[in-house]
């Protein structure tokens, strides 16, 4: 299994910590003050890394789509492309939000919604680039993405299982520094149309580390994909649930971000081995709870011992696991043995 390599010290895949994306995206109204609370919960959550999208408008959008009226009630403009301008930070600003998540220490990237803010990213040295599901069938992009040297996370909504392979051989002819983010692109996802499963048939087909960028309510489903193997998370952020704004209502805020981070590492500790066996932190409850064999009549030395003399109880001190039970029924007792007596390997033949 390939390792994508963020830093010096945070690779993605194998035995790694999951990474977790708290995408800030557009939830940060346009307002570089709050912009800086979202980097600021996403550390303190814990998140390892934050993200925002950095769109070139006149790239990514039609003259004809900017000017279309954006008439609903999470419009920032009457124009969708007035909208989306007043949600898009500068290139200073970014160099201003890339330092403050430096300063604080965590890590800083953006999506790029088209090839002008790519090249932009690289330029501001994030440590790797976000390729979100809208530029899932955009194969022209992908391919001059892969083309550069950084690593990519590049989710997956909005196509079927052929466009993910398409994707897959577009950027591994290049390099394997990359992953796949199972996603469904809807604000909210209904439950049933998150079809984790999904992640599964992933990692059977593919050699590099998958995930989810999930936008479903809740943490439930995110913390269901860890399970099933996702080496990448990633879950928008909020100040606040009921801001305007696409996303807010399928974002968690700063408190449920950081309980998303404590389930997903005890998840990660408690998928263990695949081999069952006794453990260590059980043995106090083996002395004090479970079953051995002990004598269920008093019989005396030279007498058969018939099922009925031999009984499963909590002992002290304990008999024989009780798992022996069956090679004890018949045998002779070599000593005298009164009710409740312990059966041990010796006191039969
Ligand atoms: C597919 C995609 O890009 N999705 C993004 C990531 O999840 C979203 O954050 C959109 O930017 C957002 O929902 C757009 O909302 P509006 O159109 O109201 O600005
Ligand atoms: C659209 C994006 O993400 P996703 O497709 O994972 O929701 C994004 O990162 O901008």
């Amino acid at each position: 299994m390939v390792e994508v390599k963020i830093s010096e010290d945070i690779k993605i895949g194998a035995n790694n910590p999951c990474f977790i994306i708290a995408e800030v995206g557009q939830n940060h109204q346009g307002d570089i003050e709050i912009a800086k609370k979202l980097i600021k919960a996403a550390k303190e959550a814990g998140a390892s890394c934050v993200k925002f999208q950095k769109t070139c408008l006149k790239e990514k959008f039609t003259k004809k789509y900017l000017e279309k009226p954006y008439n609903n009630p999470n419009s920032w403009g009457y124009t969708y492309g007035e909208h989306k301008k007043h949600l898009e930070f500068s290139e200073t600003q970014y160099r201003e939000l890339f330092r403050y998540a430096h300063e604080i220490g965590i890590l800083f990237t953006a999506s790029a919604m088209d090839m002008v803010s790519f090249d932009f990213l690289v330029n501001l040295k994030v440590p790797f680039i976000k390729i979100g599901s809208g530029d899932s069938n955009n194969l022209l992009f992908l391919k001059y993405a892969a083309s550069k040297n950084i690593p990519l996370i590049i989710s997956t909504g909005m196509v079927d299982k052929s466009a993910v392979k398409t994707i897959y051989d577009i950027i591994s002819a290049q390099h394997k520094q990359f992953c796949l983010l199972h996603c469904i692109s809807a604000y909210p996802v209904p439950f049933e149309d998150c079809n984790l499963t999904v992640l599964q048939d992933y990692k059977n087909t593919f050699d590099i580390p998958v995930g989810y960028s999930g936008q479903e309510l809740g943490t439930a489903v995110a913390l269901a994909a860890v399970a099933l193997g996702a080496k990448v998370l990633e879950k928008h952020i909020t100040l606040d649930k009921t801001m305007k704004g696409t996303d807010h209502v399928c974002s968690l805020t700063p408190t449920e971000f950081q309980q998303l981070v404590r389930d997903v590492r005890v998840i990660e500790a408690s998928m263990g081995t695949p081999i069952k066996r006794v453990v260590t932190s059980e043995i106090p409850c083996i002395d004090k709870l479970q079953k051995s064999l002990v004598m269920g009549s008093t019989k005396n030395k030279g007498e058969i011992l018939y099922p009925g003399d031999v009984k499963i109880k909590v002992a002290e001190p304990k008999g024989l696991n009780a798992l022996h039970f069956e090679e004890v029924i018949y045998k002779t007792l070599v000593y005298d043995k009164k009710e409740d007596d312990p059966l041990n390997q010796g006191d039969f033949c």
